[in-house]
């Protein structure tokens, strides 16, 4: 039975989903402490996580039976995605279902921040009635600058349109048709810390955005201005915030992320300028519900059906459809490439070429990956982790495109290279058919590429057929297909022939010595007719 484990709290809407069905043993331990966590992992195929849960190195580690790390939300930075993604472990997220309740969230702040709600409400419960003291400002005619304007941002940038605001931002990877769309001016990053009366901040956390706010830029801030950050605390130096806050030289902040969560005894919290929540922004009824439904059926159909949606880590977003029946080719190419090469393999090059040159390949090359090295490495291979092993092993990978594919529509080629050889193999999917074998080397042939084989390179001389027949009819060994190609007359020639049962390695020796016969090979895919093959 697949084992699932939920370590933070999700809504019972995507709990059910999870145990409908019976497929798959839940355990909700939401809040577990991270060592017991790591004591327990190791019985679980499927995680799902919020962002209390730290997916750390050790956790990735002590999964041992762990294929899927499922985030019901959108920042993954609480989970190691490297580690995962060596392990060959998929993390996948839902990228939109909490973006309204986050916007809404972020005007919840920026409203309560400009009219002093906050602080109004304490005085007033205090038994004060204070109206001067609390006269806020207008959102109406403000400038407000977006720092990081994807889902999150642009919901706030067309929100805050509405109230009148002057939209400025800065992201740089934001294309300017998308920014005109909105409304926003682009500017770099300085310009808009230094013209905005609002700051809100929308990037996601990586390495390169870590303090993106830091002191030099806090002190650029007017001195009315007001920053808010319903993104990830890490965003913000949060001592340089406070230090400003402090000494009073900018007008306030709104926070719901800390660098440190829950942030217990942070200096923030002493400050009466500032607004805090206990990072709320997705939390309301409505995402909560979408962010656990979706994650359930994605990591549902993931351990069930092995379908992949909204992978962090997997080459399959955006995928063309076109690429679906090539991904099994490309395994069996490579699978079939590494088997023609004695010494350790340097270099692997996947060429597509025709209609194929069109389109993200990336799954292509992949898949030829994880055919090499599902006979190389004891690792276990998939798309998640291919490269990475190939990397280790010091292997390179290249990738060409060729838009003339002479006589097919598409075709693929797996060329492999070690220290005294270069192979290669070709290969493509008809539609409605298996798999077919176009050439090795030299060589044109047509033969599907299923099942174990035998090959054999030799003198193009009378009778070779002949003999190799007899040879396997001798062992009791079936043939089942035959492709054999040519140069030239009486010159070298190839012999493909598929067996209905696996040639031992004994007879290929045997093979070996006889005149005339220059090279012959056992080669299997075998067990890759049995994979179950991903869908997206
Ligand atoms: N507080 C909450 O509960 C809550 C809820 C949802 C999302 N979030 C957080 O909000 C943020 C935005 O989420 P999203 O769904 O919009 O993500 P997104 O990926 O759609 O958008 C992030 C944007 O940041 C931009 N970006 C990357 N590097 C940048 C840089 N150096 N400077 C400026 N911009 C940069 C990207 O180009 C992208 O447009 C994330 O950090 C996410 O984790 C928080
Ligand atoms: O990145 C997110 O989706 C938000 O920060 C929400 O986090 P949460 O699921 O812990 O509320």
């Amino acid at each position: 039975m697949i084992k699932l484990l939920v370590s933070d709290e999700l809504s019972k809407e995507g709990l059910d989903m999870l145990r409908k069905g019976g497929a798959v043993e839940v355990d909700a331990k939401p809040n577990i402490p991270h060592d017991e966590l790591v004591k327990i992992i190791g019985d679980y195929d499927a995680l799902v996580i919020r962002s209390g849960t730290k997916v750390t190195e050790d956790v990735i580690e002590a999964g041992k039976k762990l294929k899927v790390v499922g985030r019901a939300g959108v920042g993954v930075d609480n989970v190691d995605v490297n580690a995962a993604t060596k392990k060959g472990i998929l993390v996948m997220n839902t990228p939109a279902a909490n973006i309204i309740s986050a916007a809404e969230h972020t005007m919840a702040m920026m409203l309560s921040l400009a009219r002093n709600v906050v602080p109004a409400n304490v005085s007033l419960k205090a038994g004060e009635w204070k109206r001067s003291k609390f006269t806020g400002i207008e959102l109406n005619g403000k400038t407000l600058g977006i720092i990081g304007i994807g889902r999150v941002g642009g919901e706030v940038a067309k929100r805050s349109k509405s109230f009148g605001m002057k939209l400025i931002g800065y992201d740089p990877y934001i294309s300017p048709e998308v920014a005109v769309k909105l409304g926003v001016r682009l500017m770099s990053l300085e310009e808009v810390v230094e013209q905005a009366d609002i700051i809100t901040i929308h990037a996601a956390l990586t390495p390169g955005t870590f303090h993106l706010i830091n002191k030099d830029l806090i002190s650029k801030m007017k001195p009315t201005a007001m920053i808010l950050n319903v993104a990830r605390g890490e965003l913000i130096d949060s001592q340089a915030l406070y230090d400003t806050l402090k000494e009073k030289k900018i007008a306030g902040a709104a926070i719901d992320v800390f660098e440190q969560e829950p942030p217990t005894g942070s200096p923030l919290l002493t400050l009466d300028n500032i607004v805090v929540t206990p990072h709320l922004g997705a939390s309301t009824k409505e995402a909560q519900e979408k962010v656990s439904v979706e994650m359930a059926e994605a990591v549902m159909s993931f351990l069930v059906d092995h379908k992949i949606k909204n992978a962090i880590n997997a080459p399959v977003r955006g995928m063309d459809p076109k690429v679906l029946p090539f991904i099994s080719v490309a395994e069996r190419l490579g699978a079939f490439a590494v088997q023609l090469v004695d010494a350790p393999v340097s270099k692997i090059n996947v060429t597509v070429y025709g209609d194929l040159a069109s389109v993200d390949t990336k799954m292509i090359t992949v898949s030829a990956l994880m055919g090499v090295l599902s006979n190389l490495s004891t690792e276990s291979p998939n798309i998640i982790n291919a490269s990475y092993i190939a990397k280790e092993k010091g292997i390179q990978v290249m990738e060409s495109k060729v838009e003339d594919s002479k006589r097919y529509v598409n075709m693929i080629s797996v060329s492999i290279e070690s220290e005294n050889c270069k192979r290669e193999v070709r290969g493509t999917a008809f539609p409605e058919s298996e798999p077919r074998l176009l050439g090795i080397d030299d060589f044109d042939l047509d033969i599907p590429l299923e099942g174990d084989f035998l090959l054999s390179a030799h003198a193009d001389v009378p009778g070779i057929i002949g003999r190799v027949g007899a040879i396997l009819g001798d062992k009791g060994i079936n043939i089942a297909r035959m492709g054999l190609g040519r140069k030239d007359k009486g010159g070298n020639a190839l012999l493909l022939i598929s067996v209905d049962t696996p040639v031992s390695l004994d007879l290929i020796k045997e093979m070996n010595q006889v005149k005339d016969f220059k090279e012959v090979r056992t080669i299997k895919l075998s067990g890759l007719d049995s994979r179950e093959y991903l869908q997206f």
